[in-house]
């Protein structure tokens, strides 16, 4: 029998009010039931967001350093359950025990940051151009935050928006993805066995339409924080902005990383391959694009394909694997009609390029990493996000080629260059637009304690990670104690002759 999972709404465990439910399976096997969740909608959205409106009037009292102990104790329960947590999650989502296992310790690396924070939560004082007047800007909660998470990242991306949410004081109606609602509901639980009080963190499991939507649209959140696809993250601010609630998006990429000529070779294809194929490619900051030095380009191809060869793929549980399964059905047919428009378009196909099948491959949504040489910077498949293990190799004749081609496209999140010359490395970092950039190591690895984000049409200006997160979190109030016991008129008496 599969296990039945439930709503978190005002501290208590609940079914969607129209007792509707939905089934997740292993992606690796579909005989594998990984539970039923409830189908909520609008009306089940109302209640959390109801539920995190009256507890924000205690929560938001709560000294910083209080709140910050449950999330540091909510990061103690993630160590102790690191190993259970990562199984459960391959089993969810697919991506091997290593990665799985890395996704667990960057929530705990989160939720060692943003309890630390409950003793800093920085402002500042400053100045004040009369006499006996003090000014500072202080850090207030926002309100209730709508978090809205993506599935490939599904521990990691809600700790980056929920631990940071809570210490400045604010209330979360989470909606993590359909397709990995365990993992969000093991997270719920343990903020619960840390001691968030009721109403603080609630939890509506259903699709985005129903009740991603209704979070976004009610009156009563006031901010959104958002991580998935462009295309959604453009209808959330359309529909926020009846409301004019602040909004972050964190959103889709076309990475790149260069090899220049005179790069360590060795040490580029170990980028790349981890870049590409690591999560099945399934990472917003994946190697998307490889684009390499003439000079370099057929010994590196060569390198390449040998060690795609021999990638082996299958059940992220088998510690031996090395790339797990596509996250669902529509999400592999969409990878594999990208390949054909590779091939329509003139794109060469080198390796790779089609769906796994045979033994174990037949239960599961398995495609084979695929690399496309000959492409041109202009192609849909060098331009659109594929969400899949899918390496598109472009050829330049130069160092301003190569940033050229990187930046001509209308994503801005992760950057990679592999050279050893400083000065042209030096060059890539202050031209190349994204928000991430790695000097001789792969597009992808962010470490928490520093600001995550992309520009173009990654982001919208926002960051998480790092003291930036803050920001977005908490809201300025500018402060004047007047203790003069006088009328005193700033820009009057200021500057009175
Ligand atoms: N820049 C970044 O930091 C990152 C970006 N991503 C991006 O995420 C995408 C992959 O994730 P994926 O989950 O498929 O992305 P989606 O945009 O499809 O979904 C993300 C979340 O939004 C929900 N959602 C879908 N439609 C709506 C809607 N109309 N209103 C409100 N919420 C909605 C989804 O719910 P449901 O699951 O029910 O459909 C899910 O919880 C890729 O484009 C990737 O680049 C991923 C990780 C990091
Ligand atoms: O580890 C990273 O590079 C970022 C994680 C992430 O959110 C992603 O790539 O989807």
């Amino acid at each position: 029998m599969a296990e039945v999972f439930k709503n978190y709404i005002n501290g208590k465990w609940v079914d969607a009010k129209s007792g509707k439910t939905f089934e997740n399976r292993n992606p690796a096997n579909w005989d594998d039931i990984i539970g039923i969740f409830p189908k909520s909608g609008p009306e089940d959205v109302e209640e959390a967001v109801k539920a995190a409106r009256k507890a924000y009037q205690s929560w938001r009292l709560v000294p910083p350093p209080k709140r910050a102990d449950i999330i540091k104790k909510a990061a103690d329960l993630l160590v102790q359950r690191k190993e259970e947590i990562a199984r459960e999650m391959t089993r969810e989502m697919g991506k091997i025990l290593l990665e799985t296992r890395g996704d667990v310790q960057e929530g705990i690396d989160t939720g060692y940051y943003a309890a630390g924070e409950g003793r800093r939560l920085f402002s500042y004082t400053t100045t004040s151009e009369l006499p006996n007047k003090f000014a500072m800007a202080i850090r207030l909660p926002v309100g209730v935050a709508g978090v809205i998470t993506p599935w490939n990242f599904p521990m990691a991306i809600p700790t980056w928006k929920i631990f940071p949410a809570l210490v400045a004081g604010n209330t979360v109606v989470f909606k993590p993805a359909s397709d990995t609602p365990k993992t969000a509901t093991t997270l719920v639980q343990i903020l619960e066995e840390a001691g968030v009080p009721e109403g603080v963190v609630n939890l509506v499991h259903g699709g985005g339409n129903e009740v991603g939507m209704a979070i976004v649209r009610h009156p009563d959140v006031d901010l959104i924080s958002f991580t998935g696809s462009t295309a959604v993250g453009k209808v959330i601010s359309r529909e926020a902005a009846d409301t004019l609630k602040r909004v972050s998006l964190e959103m889709g990429g076309k990475n790149a990383q260069i090899v220049l000529e005179d790069a360590n070779l060795e040490l580029a294809l170990d980028g790349v391959l981890w870049g590409a194929f690591g999560t099945a490619g399934q990472r917003c900051t994946a190697t998307s694009r490889l684009i390499l030095h003439e000079v370099i380009y057929d010994q590196f191809i060569e390198m390449l394909v040998e060690r795609v060869k021999k990638l082996k793929v299958g059940n992220g549980l088998d510690e031996s694997t090395e790339m797990g399964p596509i996250i669902n059905e529509a999400q592999l047919n969409k990878i594999h009609q990208y390949v054909e428009i590779g091939k329509q378009e003139g794109a060469k196909l080198l390796i790779g390029g089609y769906r796994l099948t045979g033994g174990e491959y037949d239960k599961g949504w398995f495609y084979a990493p695929t690399i496309f040489v000959d492409v041109h910077p202009k192609m849909r498949i060098a331009q659109e996000e594929i969400f899949g293990p899918v390496l598109c190799v472009i050829k330049v004749k130069s160092f301003e080629e190569a940033i050229e081609v990187l930046n001509d496209t209308v994503y801005g999140l992760s950057s990679s260059i592999y050279t050893r010359d400083v000065n042209k490395a030096f060059k890539a970092i202050r031209d190349i637009q994204a928000g991430i950039t790695y000097i001789n190591a792969p597009t992808i690895g962010a470490e928490t304690h520093l600001p995550f984000g992309g520009v173009k049409q990654t982001g919208n200006g926002h960051r998480e990670g790092g003291w930036t997160v803050f920001d977005f979190f908490t809201e300025i109030k500018t402060v004047y104690v007047d203790y003069s016991d006088k009328l005193q008129r700033a820009q009057i008496d200021t500057y009175k002759e």
